[in-house]
């Protein structure tokens, strides 16, 4: 039996989200085009004699053992596996932490397929995804591993297939932000919803027309700089860009490498900003 598994566990981007409505739960409903990235987490899960479960990261910001949401989900398999073994997780974390990128997130999600795989529970997506949504609103996305429209909180996922590649320049000006902070400070007002999703996307372009995030209209006010990398993007010749989830992570969409690339270099002369030229996958 496998004792071993190393798993590469990607970055999202959101190219829309919509807010709905506020639960009574103070959670909300939402509408959300997400979309994975190749700026990936490292997470290598081993069987180990024992019951413990260890997680190591060594991230400023990111709680070893219990904290983690890594912990977490592997907590959940063995319980359901009536706890056969120890499981030692190592996270060689590349994605920013508290950046809107769902980096801790995708890490949950590749400890559960990949835990699922070591101790041969033979969980579908959909079970492994229920017991994501109960660790992370957006850990059901990154174990369906496909483009998708996200409703619900985030667990209701359907496949958008139609969606063509890109290149992403990735800018966070490291600061984080809470997730939680902004879904509290957001005024639900009335703002234009997207009806349908386009049944085909041609190009770059079309993406860039359903490009939209209302919790920008929180996290802007506070943290300006947000408006200037989006601009700055625009500047060195993105198609379109925008914030990502809570933020403050901006990703700027191009059609060629060339473009991104240089754009990525010009970004990150400045500041002690993180930069990452990646593409969709
Ligand atoms: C901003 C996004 O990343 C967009 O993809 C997600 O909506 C956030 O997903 P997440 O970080 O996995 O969210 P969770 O860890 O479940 O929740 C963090 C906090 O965000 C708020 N939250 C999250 C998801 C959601 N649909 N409504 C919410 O109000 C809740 O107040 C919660 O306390
Ligand atoms: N494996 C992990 N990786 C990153 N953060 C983690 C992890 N486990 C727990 N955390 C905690 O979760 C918080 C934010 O996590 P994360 O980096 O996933 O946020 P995010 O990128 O803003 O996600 P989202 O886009 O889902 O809002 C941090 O405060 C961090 O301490």
């Amino acid at each position: 039996m496998l004792q071993s598994i190393i798993l590469q566990a990607p970055a999202k981007v959101n190219y829309r989200l919509d807010v709905i409505a506020r639960r009574p739960d103070g959670y909300h409903e939402l509408r959300m085009i997400m979309q994975r990235v190749n700026l990936c987490d490292q997470v290598s899960i081993k069987l180990i004699d024992g019951n413990e479960i260890k997680v190591s990261c060594g991230r400023e910001g990111v709680p070893d053992g219990e904290g983690n949401i890594a912990w977490k989900a592997a907590r959940a398999l063995l319980d359901l596996a009536g706890q056969p073994s120890g499981v030692e997780i190592a996270i060689q974390k590349n994605i920013p932490v508290a950046a809107g990128l769902g980096g801790g997130s995708s890490d949950c999600a590749a400890v559960l397929l990949g835990l699922n795989e070591l101790l041969g529970l033979g969980l579908s997506c959909e079970q492994l995804m229920e017991i994501g949504v109960k660790l992370g609103a957006d850990v059901p996305f990154f174990v369906f591993q496909q483009t998708a429209l996200a409703e619900g909180i985030g667990e209701k996922l359907t496949p958008l297939t139609g969606l063509p590649p890109a290149w992403v320049v990735l800018v966070n000006p490291n600061l984080p932000v809470s997730t939680a902070w902004v879904y509290k400070n957001l005024q639900l007002t009335q703002r234009e919803r997207l009806a349908t999703i386009p049944d085909s996307f041609e190009d770059v372009a079309s993406i860039c027309r359903v490009l939209s995030n209302d919790l920008e209209s929180v996290t802007i006010p506070a943290f300006p700089v947000i408006s200037e990398i989006k601009d700055e993007l625009i500047a060195r010749g993105a198609c379109c860009s925008l914030m990502s989830g809570s933020g403050p992570t901006v990703f700027g969409l191009f059609d060629d490498e060339a473009t991104a690339r240089t754009a990525g270099e010009a970004l990150r002369g400045n500041n002690d900003w993180f930069v990452a030229v990646v593409e969709t996958v």
